[in-house]
């Protein structure tokens, strides 16, 4: 069975952020994903992971102004400087919290842009952001996201991320693969799967139900055998990474209770 990673944005908001760190440890999980960190002191976030015994696998550089909108800025032509000083902070973080991988969001495609300009400024902060966090033994990865949460978004096909990853050529550059989105988008899941895996440029999994993004067993996407399929192509490539669990619980939400962060897992495998 793949190791799952609990995504603190997404579970656990019954609690302010920091107690979700001891929500997610007693519920089972090793490790953690979110959004951002910034809100808080790095050493602050550090405690929480060594008090509860979580790794932090993921999180997000900075993404611009999120409130304004922003969903990244990494292919947005002149916004580079901001890039490069929020990386850089993606960074320290990463160092802080001991995280392998720091996520970069491409941003929002603006109304009537030149879609070759926007290309090649997302080419040219994403291959700059992998050889500085190469220097600091660190991944950056890419992730498709569907148009449907992100209307607009610039990055959204499996094929052309690998493409992107394939053209700057850095060996610490790999895919966000979210399956979530990647069933949205174009479907045919357990195949990609059985195509990226094996490459050795694919740095994370998500999941998520479709499509109301609740817990994988609700909704359209076998998720017991798509996680035979990720066993199966693991033992056969090494592939060793983590599965990022990016739902919003229905069940909880509906309770009004906890989070249900590792429940659905616990009736999908109870004998
Ligand atoms: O939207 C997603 O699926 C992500 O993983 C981004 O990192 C945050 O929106
Ligand atoms: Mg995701």
């Amino acid at each position: 069975m793949p190791r799952f990673a609990a995504n603190l944005t997404m579970l656990y908001n019954e609690h302010a952020f920091l107690d979700r760190f001891a929500a997610a440890a007693a519920d089972g999980f090793q490790a953690v994903e979110y959004l951002f960190p910034y809100a808080f002191e790095a050493g602050e976030i550090a405690r929480h992971l060594k008090d509860h015994g979580l790794q932090q696998v993921l999180f997000n550089a900075p993404p611009g102004d999120w409130d304004a909108g922003d969903r990244g800025i990494a292919c947005l032509p002149g916004r580079e400087a901001e890039f490069r000083d929020g990386f850089a902070r993606a960074l320290d973080y990463a160092e802080a919290l001991g995280c392998p991988r720091v996520h970069v969001m491409a941003g929002l495609a603006p109304q009537g842009a030149d879609r070759a300009q926007l290309q090649a400024t997302y080419e040219g902060n994403i291959a700059w952001a992998a050889e500085r966090a190469a220097a600091a033994g660190r991944n950056v990865l890419i992730e498709p996201i569907n148009l449907r949460d992100m209307p607009g978004y610039f990055l959204n096909r499996q094929d052309e991320a690998h493409r992107i990853v394939q053209a700057i050529g850095a060996p610490n550059l790999q895919v966000q693969f979210d399956l979530y989105h990647c069933q949205i988008v174009e479907g045919d899941v357990a195949m990609k799967l059985r195509q990226y895996l094996p490459t050795g440029r694919v740095g994370h999994l998500q999941i998520a139900g479709v499509p109301m993004r609740h817990e994988p067993d609700l909704g359209e996407v076998n998720y017991p055998y798509l996680f035979d399929v990720i066993d199966e192509v693991s033992a056969a490539c090494g592939w060793q990474g983590w599965i990022g669990c990016e739902y919003r619980p229905a069940r909880g939400a509906v309770a009004g209770g906890t989070s249900d962060g590792l429940g659905w897992l616990r009736r999908a495998t109870a004998t």
